[in-house]
C-alpha cells in the first residue's frame, strides 16, 4: 500500500520523488534530500515516514533522528495525522506517536540504559549538563593544583569546550589546540592529564555527559557484534537537519547501516550553522560517496515560504559565499515588496521602530505570534525587551537565559538527580551547600565517604551530621531516603521535594515567591514524564528554551511577539521579520571572524534569518552603539557598518530606508520661525 493519489498530488515532483524512493519490497537504497530553506523539508520527511508506516513498515522499527525534541514531536505529529487519514483507525501503532523519535542524544540515552549492564555501566547514571559538567571539570582541575592563582592555566569552560571538541570532532588534542585554541597550545600535556582525571570523576559518579553519549555510543558500534545488533532493530533510520551533525555523529548512523540500506538523510548545506559544536557541512557533501553505489540525491529547491524579492536578496547574500553546493532556490509567489534595509541611529531607535512596526502590522490584521525579531547574540535584544515591556507588549524570547539556568529550578533538579544518582558528586555538592551548616569541607568529606562506599546512601544515613547542621542534616538525609524509596510515586515526589527545599529557598532567596511560580510550572513539565529518570534525562538533554518578561511561558490563546537568537530559529517562518543589529561587529559577530570559515559560517546565519520572512522582512541597521561601562546619560559611542555581508553591488535587491523619517513638513517648519546670524557670534566671541 503507498499513500493515495489526493495525498501524494500535494507534492511536487522532487518531493514526491523523496517520500516515495525505495518503496516496494527491494532493500531500500540510500536518499540524501537536499532540501533548500522553505523547500517542505519537514512536509516531506513526514510524508516519507507516513508512506514507509502506510507500507507496513513497522513503527517501532523506525529511527528518526532530529535537532531538537520539539522538532521530534512535531514530525510525529503530522506523520500520524498523514497516516491517519489513509489507515484510519488501524494507525493505532502510530498512537503513542514514533517510538524511536528523538535527538541523537536522547537516542544515545536510551540506547546506553538499554545496554547499560553488557557494557560495564550502571544503568542509574544520570547526565550533566554543560554547566555541570564545567564544575565537575573545575573540580579536577582544583584537585590537581591547576587552579592556583598565579597560573594563567585555561578557565573551567574553555578547558570543557577544548575536550568537548575533541571529542565531538574525532582529533586529537594537538590538533584542536592549534587550529582552535593556540593560546592554550602551551598547556598542552596539563590538559591531557585533566581531562584523564576528569573521566575517571565521570566514571566514580556515574555520570555521563552530553558528549558521552555519542561517544559512548559511538565506541558501542565499533564492537561488530554490537553494531549488527542495534542496527538490525531498526529498518528505515532517518535523520533531519544533518548539515549540523558531527563527524561523531556521522560514524554513529554509518555504523548503524554500513551499506545505507534503509538510511534517509536530509539537510541544507547552505543552513549549516553549528561548527562551533564540531558540526561539519562535510558530512552532507561526503554522503552520497560512502556508499557503493552512492547514495541517491534528491534536490529541493523550490521554495514554498517567501515572496520571490525576499528570496532574490537572500540568494544574492549566499551566492557570495565562497564555497556552495545548493542551487538558488525559485518560487512561483508574487514578487512582494523588496526586503527593507533601515537605517536607524541607534539601538533605541531601532526598538522603537519596531514596535512602531510590529503595531502597524498587528492593526492591519498580522498577529504578534506571526511576526518575529531575530538577532545574532542572546544580549542583543535588551534595548528592544525594554520597549516592549514599556509598552505593555507581550513578548517570548527564545535562545536566551534557559529555564534550567535559573538557580532554584537547579537547586530543585540536583536534589532530584541526588537521589536518582547518589555518587553524582556535582548534584550532591550542590545540594548540601544549600543547607545553613553545611561548607565545602564537610560536603567534601561527605560525598568522599560516600564515593568509598558500597551503598552510598547507607553511608549517608550512617554519617553524623556536620556539627551546626543539625536538624537540616537530619531532614536532608530523610528527604533523600523518602525520595529515593519511591513510596510517593512520581510525580508527586516532587512535591515532597519541594516540601524540603521550600524553607531554604525562603531563606536565600529574596523574590522566593516569583521563585515558587517557577517551580509550580517544573512541577507542571515533570508531569508529562513516566518516570523520574526519563524527567531527568529529557530535561537535560533538550531543556525548554523560552523565557519571558512574565513569569511562566503566556498560554497558548494569548498573543505575543517572538524573540529569538537566529540559532533558535531554525525551521521555522513568519509573516513579517525583523533582523537586529546588520551591522559588522554583530554579523559577523566580533567573536566569529577569526577565520575564514567562521565568516562563512555568520554569512549562513544572516541567510538562514532572512530565510524565515515569508512577506515583509527589515533588516535594521544602527548607525551607532553606545558603549558600556558608562553611566546611564553617557555618550561615549561608537559607529557602525552596514554588514559586509550586503555589500554596494546588492544594494538593488533591498528598499533603503532610514527612521524616524524626516517629513516636508518637518524639514519646512525648520526653515520658518526667528532667525539668527550664528557666524557672527561665533566670531565675536574672539574679538
Ligand atoms: N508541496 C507543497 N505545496 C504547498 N506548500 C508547501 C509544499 N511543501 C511545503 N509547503 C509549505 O512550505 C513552507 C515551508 O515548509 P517547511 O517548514 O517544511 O520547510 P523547510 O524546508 O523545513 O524549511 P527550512 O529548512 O527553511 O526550515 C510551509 O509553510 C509548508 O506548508
Amino acid at each position: 500500500m503507498s499513500l493515495p493519489a489526493p495525498i501524494l498530488d500535494g507534492l511536487n515532483p522532487e518531493q514526491r520523488c523523496a517520500v516515495e524512493h525505495g518503496a516496494g519490497p527491494a532493500p531500500c537504497p540510500p536518499l540524501l534530500v537536499i532540501a533548500g530553506a522553505g523547500s517542505g523539508k519537514t512536509n516531506t520527511l513526514a510524508h516519507r515516514v507516513a508512506h514507509l508506516v502506510v507500507g507496513g513498515a513497522d513503527p517501532y522499527r523506525i529511527l528518526l533522528m532530529t535537532f531538537s525534541r520539539r522538532a521530534a514531536a512535531e514530525m510525529t505529529r503530522r506523520v500520524e495525522r498523514i497516516a491517519r487519514k489513509v489507515l484510519g483507525d488501524r494507525a493505532s501503532a502510530l498512537s503513542g506517536g514514533l517510538h524511536w523519535a528523538g535527538t541523537f542524544h536522547g537516542i544515545g540515552a536510551r540506547l546506553l540504559r538499554d545496554y547499560a549492564e553488557r557494557i560495564g555501566l550502571d544503568p542509574g547514571f544520570t547526565i550533566h549538563d554543560r554547566e555541570d559538567s564545567a564544575d565537575l571539570m573545575n573540580l579536577v582541575r582544583h584537585d590537581l593544583g591547576f587552579s592556583k592563582a598565579d597560573s594563567r592555566f585555561p578557565a573551567k569552560a574553555t578547558c570543557l569546550s577544548i575536550y568537548s571538541r575533541c571529542v565531538n570532532a574525532g582529533q586529537p588534542l594537538d590538533v584542536v589546540l592549534g587550529a582552535n585554541y593556540p593560546w592554550c597550545a602551551g598547556w598542552a600535556a596539563e590538559l591531557k592529564q585533566l581531562f584523564a582525571a576528569y573521566v575517571e570523576a565521570k566514571q566514580r559518579h556515574n555520570v555521563l555527559d552530553y558528549d558521552d553519549l555519542l561517544l559512548y555510543w559511538a565506541q558501542v558500534m565499533e564492537e561488530p557484534a554490537f553494531a549488527e545488533e542495534i542496527g538490525s532493530r531498526f529498518d528505515h533510520v532517518l535523520v533531519d537537519e544533518y548539515q549540523d551533525t558531527n563527524a561523531l555523529q556521522a560514524r554513529v548512523l554509518l555504523a548503524l547501516k554500513p551499506n545505507g540500506v534503509g538510511l534517509t538523510v536530509v539537510g541544507d548545506d547552505a543552513q549549516a550553522i553549528y561548527s562551533f559544536r564540531a558540526a561539519t557541512v562535510r558530512n552532507i557533501l561526503d554522503f552520497p560517496k560512502a556508499f557503493d553505489p552512492p547514495a541517491r540525491v534528491v534536490t529541493l529547491d523550490r521554495n514554498y515560504r517567501s515572496t520571490q524579492a525576499i528570496l532574490s536578496a537572500a540568494n544574492g547574500v549566499i551566492d557570495l559565499a565562497r564555497e556552495r553546493f545548493t542551487k538558488n532556490l525559485w518560487t512561483d509567489r508574487a514578487d512582494g515588496a523588496r526586503p527593507l534595509l533601515v537605517s536607524v541611529r541607534d539601538e533605541t531607535d531601532q526598538a522603537r521602530y519596531i514596535v512602531e512596526r510590529v503595531l502597524d502590522a498587528r492593526e492591519g490584521g498580522v498577529t504578534l505570534k506571526q511576526q518575529a525579531v531575530l538577532f545574532r547574540t542572546s544580549s542583543h535584544s535588551a534595548p528592544l525587551e525594554l520597549e516592549l515591556t514599556r509598552r505593555n507588549i507581550p513578548f517570548v524570547k527564545f535562545g536566551g537565559l534557559k529555564f534550567l539556568d535559573a538557580a532554584h529550578v537547579k537547586d530543585m533538579l540536583a536534589l532530584l538527580r541526588f537521589v536518582q544518582n547518589p555518587r553524582d558528586r556535582v548534584a550532591g555538592f550542590r545540594v548540601m551547600l544549600l543547607m545553613q551548616g553545611v561548607g565545602p569541607a564537610s560536603a567534601q568529606k561527605a560525598l568522599d565517604t560516600m564515593t568509598a562506599a558500597a551503598d552510598p546512601l547507607g553511608a549517608l544515613t550512617a554519617l553524623p551530621a556536620p556539627p551546626r547542621a543539625g536538624a537540616d542534616w537530619r531532614g536532608f538525609v530523610a528527604a533523600v531516603q523518602e525520595l529515593r524509596s519511591g513510596d510517593a510515586g512520581w510525580p508527586a515526589e516532587i512535591e515532597r521535594a519541594l516540601i524540603w527545599y521550600a524553607p531554604h529557598l525562603d531563606r536565600i532567596h529574596e523574590d522566593a515567591e516569583t521563585r515558587k511560580a517557577d517551580l509550580v510550572q517544573l512541577a507542571q513539565i515533570a508531569s508529562g514524564y513516566p518516570s523520574r529518570e526519563r524527567f531527568l534525562t529529557e530535561l537535560t538533554l533538550d531543556p525548554p528554551d523560552a523565557t519571558s518578561d512574565q513569569a511562566g511561558v503566556p498560554t497558548l490563546d494569548d498573543d505575543y511577539l517572538i524573540l529569538s537568537t537566529i540559532h533558535s530559529a531554525k525551521g521555522q517562518e513568519w509573516k513579517q521579520v525583523f533582523v537586529l543589529n546588520v551591522v559588522d561587529g554583530c554579523m559577523p559577530s566580533d567573536l566569529g571572524t577569526g577565520t575564514s570559515a567562521e565568516i562563512e559560517e555568520e554569512r549562513r546565519l544572516l541567510y538562514v534569518a532572512m530565510t524565515r520572512a515569508k512577506d515583509d522582512l527589515h533588516l535594521v541597521v544602527p548607525q551607532r552603539f553606545f558603549t558600556h561601562g558608562q553611566n546611564a546619560q553617557g555618550d561615549r559611542h561608537v559607529y557602525a557598518a552596514r554588514t559586509r555581508f550586503i555589500p554596494e553591488r546588492l544594494l538593488p535587491l533591498f528598499e533603503r530606508t532610514s527612521w524616524p523619517r524626516v517629513t516636508p513638513e518637518a524639514a519646512a517648519a525648520a526653515q520658518r520661525g526667528p532667525r539668527i546670524d550664528i557666524n557672527s557670534r561665533m566670531r565675536r566671541m574672539w574679538t
